[in-house]
């Protein structure tokens, strides 16, 4: 039995799952935490990827890996190979400024200039306004940044032995793929090419980038011999673990909130809510993401003293609509729309209706809610969803499975609870290990049919409308 392992290093934590790359049954697995916080030194990704992988059992008996990660990440190297600062994660908001500033240097019509050309409006999120803003606030690290890569990039850097200690500085051994690259703002999904200039606008030069793997390429080995696999971003490791296709819409519920599709052509589009990502099969993923998603779950779970199944057992004893409350989520200013200093809001409250069991359904319809808009913005762009697959640790609630299928007004299928984002990175692995993607056991299953509520979303419309 050939085995495989896939890592989801993403914002809370690292999940390691080891399968059996022909059936792609579960044989071990392990996780360990991440530390919190939106600015990140990458010893603590690798510290919780050693973790994990040792709670796995090790990679001794594994034949190839692969990492997915968490998208944006600026991990800026010096020329010995060395951490120059700590990461700027997706979700640092510093570089909004930047962000602007980059898409008014295009003229008036900046949004359309950067989706076609990147596939992406810069946003806070986006690795390239990172570097800008590095080079506008921190111009002696701007100037000691030697190569510049990716979470997920730089994981697999030191799976294959380089990095501190190694006494190989291994820059040119840097690797990435199309769909994690596609989120950096210096590489176009439409013609697979880095862009320079970009580059040259925001760190002030180009540095050394990684190569960008095709789907089933690997050139580099684990010092046990384990083939190293491109990796991905995460939502593309999610697609792969749930075997997206064509009309599939994700919705993945974690520290972020997304909704993705995989499509034949890429997509620019120069209103900004949608990310021309690219997948990682050769194809493309048109994506929305939110900075506020399952952490508004923890923050009302703690508010009311309960913990989050409790939680749900509070939700599901609101009806739908939690009495008139609305709760407009951007706790953290918001993503998608693009409002970074936004903050969040409670609207409707009368003595009636402000009970525990409405704020928690409040708190779960204004996450499904600020999805909604997103399923919207895709089929603004002609994406239409003939299933939505809800993925996340945030989708172990029911009270979510059920408002997301209520707001969208569409079944929901539910995965068996799993950690689809690694899944799909072990999916990955064996690819590269057998030539092809293999045609594993998919997981069990439900279909969640909540009555439609489309006045709770015109409800939330209308008070996220006067968010600032
Ligand atoms: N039973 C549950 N009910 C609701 N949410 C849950 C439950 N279990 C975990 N979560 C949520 O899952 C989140 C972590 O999900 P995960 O997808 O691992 O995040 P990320 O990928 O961003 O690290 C936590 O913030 C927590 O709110
Ligand atoms: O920024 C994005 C996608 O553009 C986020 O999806 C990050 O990739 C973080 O993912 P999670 O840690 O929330 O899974």
């Amino acid at each position: 039995m050939a085995l495989v392992a896939g890592v989801d290093s993403s914002t809370q934590s690292c999940k390691v799952v080891i399968r059996d790359s022909a059936t792609g049954a579960l044989v071990r697995s392990g996780t360990a935490r991440h530390a919190e916080g939106t600015e990140i030194d990458p010893e603590i990704w690798w510290r919780a990827l050693q973790e994990a992988i040792q709670a796995a059992g090790g990679l001794d008996d594994v034949e190839a890996v692969a990492v997915s990660g968490q998208q944006h990440g600026m991990v800026c190297l010096d020329e010995d190979g060395a951490v120059v600062r700590p990461a700027l994660l997706w979700n640092d908001v510093r570089s909004a400024a930047a962000a602007d500033k980059m898409v008014s240097e295009a003229g008036p019509d900046g949004a359309a200039y950067w989706a076609e050309e990147t596939g992406t409006v810069p946003v806070a999120s986006i690795t390239a306004a990172k570097l800008r803003w590095l080079a506008e606030n921190e111009p002696e690290n701007a100037a000691r940044t030697a190569a510049v890569c990716l979470p997920h990039d730089w994981l697999s850097w030191r799976l294959a032995g380089y990095g501190p200690g190694s006494g190989r500085a291994g820059l040119e051994a840097l690797r990435t793929d199309r769909s994690d690259a596609s989120g950096t703002g210096y590489w176009s999904p439409a013609t697979g090419e880095y862009l320079p200039a970009v580059l040259e606008q925001t760190l002030g030069h180009v540095p050394l980038l990684p190569r960008v793997l095709g789907p089933l390429e690997a050139d580099q080995r684990t010092p046990s011999g384990a083939l190293i696999a491109p990796g991905t971003g995460d939502n593309a490791g999610a697609a792969l673990g749930v075997g997206a296709g064509v009309g599939d819409v994700v919705v993945s519920v974690g520290t972020s909130g997304t909704v993705f599709a995989v499509t034949d052509d890429p997509s620019a589009d120069a209103t900004g809510l949608v990310a021309g990502f690219a997948d990682a099969t050769g194809h493309f993923l048109p994506l929305t993401a939110t900075l506020n998603a399952s952490r508004v779950l923890d923050a009302t779970a703690a508010l009311l003293s309960v913990s989050l199944p409790e939680l749900t057992r509070l939700a599901l004893t609101a009806p739908a609509g939690a009495g008139g409350l609305s709760l407009v989520p951007y706790f953290e200013g918001e993503r998608t729309p693009n409002l970074p200093d936004a903050t969040g809001s409670l609207h409707g409250m009368t003595l009636a209706n402000f009970t525990r069991e409405n704020l928690a359904r409040a708190a779960v319809e204004g996450i499904a809610c600020s999805l909604a808009d997103g399923l919207q913005a895709l089929r603004n762009l002609g994406i239409e969803a003939r299933r939505v697959i809800l993925v996340g640790g945030g989708a172990r609630s029911e009270a979510l499975q059920h408002a997301v299928s209520a707001v969208f007004g569409l079944p929901v299928t539910v995965p068996s609870p799993g950690e689809y984002v690694a899944d799909g990175a072990a999916r990955q692995a064996a690819a590269v290990l057998t030539g092809a993607w293999p045609k594993w056991t998919a997981a069990s299953e439900s279909v969640v049919k909540a009555d439609a509520a489309p006045e709770v979303l015109a409800r939330y419309r209308r008070a996220a409308a006067t968010a600032g």
